[in-house]
């Protein structure tokens, strides 16, 4: 209702049995709940306010209805993500806060994160408005997160990064996977030929994706310092989001013990990279690779932390958050499209056909497989559209920003200083967007961002059939990495790492004997679903793990 008296019109709240009390408890214990309430009053309401014990939270639909359409300058306009959606990309919106939250909540030391806190000069290339810009002045030293968000450009975002990643990633996937090695080790594709079975999709990406993404990105010095990485790795994976945004560590002590046990792991690499590294080497001109830290975003990350002064403590806390953000996502969702394509066998040979276009030319027919070369996979149309399809029915997460400039949403103005929140599943799941009269929104169809067109061939009239891809109108109601100065910097990494290793997959195997298992090993008589505990945590991981029988055919 309009308010008679000076003050702006406040958007309505959501509700809660008992005030200040029930809203902040389901979001600890149940943010699935949570969420699907919220979405269900953000279809009436553009905004809507919400008390989070001392948060006082403002949360905002996306999608194309909301006068939202708001370029954020970034170079990503494809299924890699959007550059449209919630009014809350705008520039004056960001999101450091909740990265120190994060970062806290992994452990780095008060002192350090004091650094981080005491800069409010904003990641980009200018300092916010009214701000000194850290002690130096713009571009000064103490821009301590402008300096992050540049390296995340050069080593993480770049195209020249994404080539090194790409193919150091396909090699060491290759080797894990696939490379015939007898024994313990790498070979987890069993020999050509042979039939292995029990199979476990999700168990054996994790394992192997792991693996290559960590050589590729990090080197080979974490896998020969700490042999047992990979499953530490995921012991912690699963309670990141409780750690940051949930129970406090007194009530959560397998979380903490999780999180000890790998940020260890990484403070050991590092110790042990540290002295062998060439500090004296330039950094933003160095090579993409080098056998000590590995890429240039890890190697770039150790001189970031050097160049601030970061306390040894801090050390393992950095590095166990380039894990996460490296593994996190990307290894549930190529999961999530390899589960999709053997649930089909029609789409799977499909995809396995378009996909052979993209395989890197041999240099004699009986010449031994190059790979695949990762650009020409990232524009295959049915492939785009498997991955855009997991990406909306997969990722849930509430983007938020603290707003450094009143914003106007829907009507209400939100003063400065309002903390934002848009949950992406009120755009990906928007039946108003995304449904067809035989396909909902809320179901996999792997056609759903493709259209057929037809093109004749003006000398011999003959008229053929191709698949467009296109997110053409929607893709304001598409923000999977999120968008403006806090969008996701890896996600040109995380497109080829997600194509390449299902490329390989389908190319190189035979798989047959489906069946699903429940968590304890038993069968399930349903295929999986979104896990609910990863409500909230990006992508979420399937509830049942798919077991199959494979050959390898190649
Ligand atoms: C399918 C895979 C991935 C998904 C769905 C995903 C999604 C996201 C989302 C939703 C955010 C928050 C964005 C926002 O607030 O607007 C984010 C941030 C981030 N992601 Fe990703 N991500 C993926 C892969 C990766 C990879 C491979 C890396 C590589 C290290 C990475 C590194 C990061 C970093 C460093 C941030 C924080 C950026 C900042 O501080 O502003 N992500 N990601």
């Amino acid at each position: 209702k309009q308010n008679r008296s000076d003050k702006p019109k406040q958007p309505p709240r959501l509700d809660e049995t008992i005030p200040f009390v029930s809203n902040l408890w389901q979001f600890m214990t149940n943010k699935r709940l949570f969420i699907t309430r919220a979405r269900a009053a953000l279809e009436i309401h553009p905004v809507i306010r919400c008390r989070l014990g001392p948060l006082d939270l403002h949360l905002l639909r996306g999608g194309n209805g909301n006068n939202n359409n708001i370029s954020n300058g970034s170079n990503n306009s494809n299924s890699n993500g959007s550059n449209h959606g919630p009014p809350l990309f705008r520039a004056t919106c960001h999101s450091d806060p909740w990265t120190l939250r994060i970062m806290r909540s992994a452990g780095y030391t008060p002192r350090d994160l004091a650094k981080l806190a005491r800069d409010d000069s904003g990641a980009a290339a200018t300092p916010r408005p009214g701000v000194a810009g850290g002690a130096g002045g713009a571009g000064g030293p103490d821009r301590i997160w402008h300096a992050l968000h540049r390296l995340y450009d050069s080593a993480l975002a770049s195209a020249r990064a994404t080539d090194a990643f790409a193919d150091r990633f396909q090699a060491a996937l290759h080797a894990e996977l696939v490379a015939p090695c007898p024994g313990p080790g790498p070979g987890h594709g069993g020999e050509a030929g042979e039939w292995t079975e029990g199979v476990r999709i999700f168990d054996t990406l994790k394992r192997t994706m792991t693996a290559a993404a960590t050589h590729a990105a990090l080197g080979p010095l974490m896998a020969e310092v700490n042999p047992g990485f990979v499953d530490a790795f995921w012991a912690y994976e699963c309670h990141v989001e409780g750690l940051a945004f949930g129970l406090p560590d007194w009530l959560n002590r397998e979380a903490v013990r999780a999180r000890a046990r790998f940020s260890d792991m990484c403070r050991r690499w590092y110790e042990v990279a540290e002295p062998r590294f060439e500090w004296d080497a330039s950094g933003d001109g160095a090579e993409e690779w080098e056998p000590v830290f590995g890429s240039r975003l890890s190697s770039g990350l150790a001189r970031w932390a050097r160049r601030f002064g970061f306390e040894a403590d801090s050390m393992g806390p950095v590095f166990m958050l380039l894990h996460f953000g490296l593994h996190a996502n990307t290894i549930p969702v190529c999961t999530w499209v390899v589960m999709e394509l053997l649930k089909d066998p029609e789409l799977f040979q499909a995809v396995r056909e378009e996909i052979s276009q993209a395989e890197l030319v041999r240099d004699g027919p009986d010449a031994t497989f190059k790979g695949f070369d990762h650009r020409k996979l990232g524009s295959l149309p049915l492939l785009q559209s498997v991955y855009t399809e997991v990406l909306r029915l997969h990722v849930g997460v509430l983007i938020t920003r603290t707003c450094t400039a009143p914003l106007t949403v829907g009507g209400y103005t939100l003063p400065k200083g309002s903390i934002l929140q848009a949950p992406t599943e009120v755009g990906h799941l928007s039946e108003a967007v995304w449904s067809t009269q035989e396909h909902p929104a809320s179901e996999f169809w792997a056609h759903r961002h493709v259209k057929e067109t037809e093109t004749r061939d003006e000398m011999t009239g003959q008229v053929s059939k191709r698949l467009k891809f296109s997110l053409a109108g929607r893709s304001g109601s598409f923000f999977p990495f999120g968008g403006g100065t806090g969008m996701c910097p890896g996600r040109n990494f995380a497109k080829p790492e997600v194509l390449l290793a299902v490329a390989m997959i389908v190319s190189s195997f035979e798989v047959d004997d489906v069946t699903w298992l429940k968590p304890d090993g038993s069968l399930s008589d349903r295929a999986a679903q979104n896990d609910v505990n990863y409500a909230n945590s990006v992508a979420a991981a399937p509830d049942r793990e798919m077991r199959v029988r494979w050959r390898r055919v190649r």
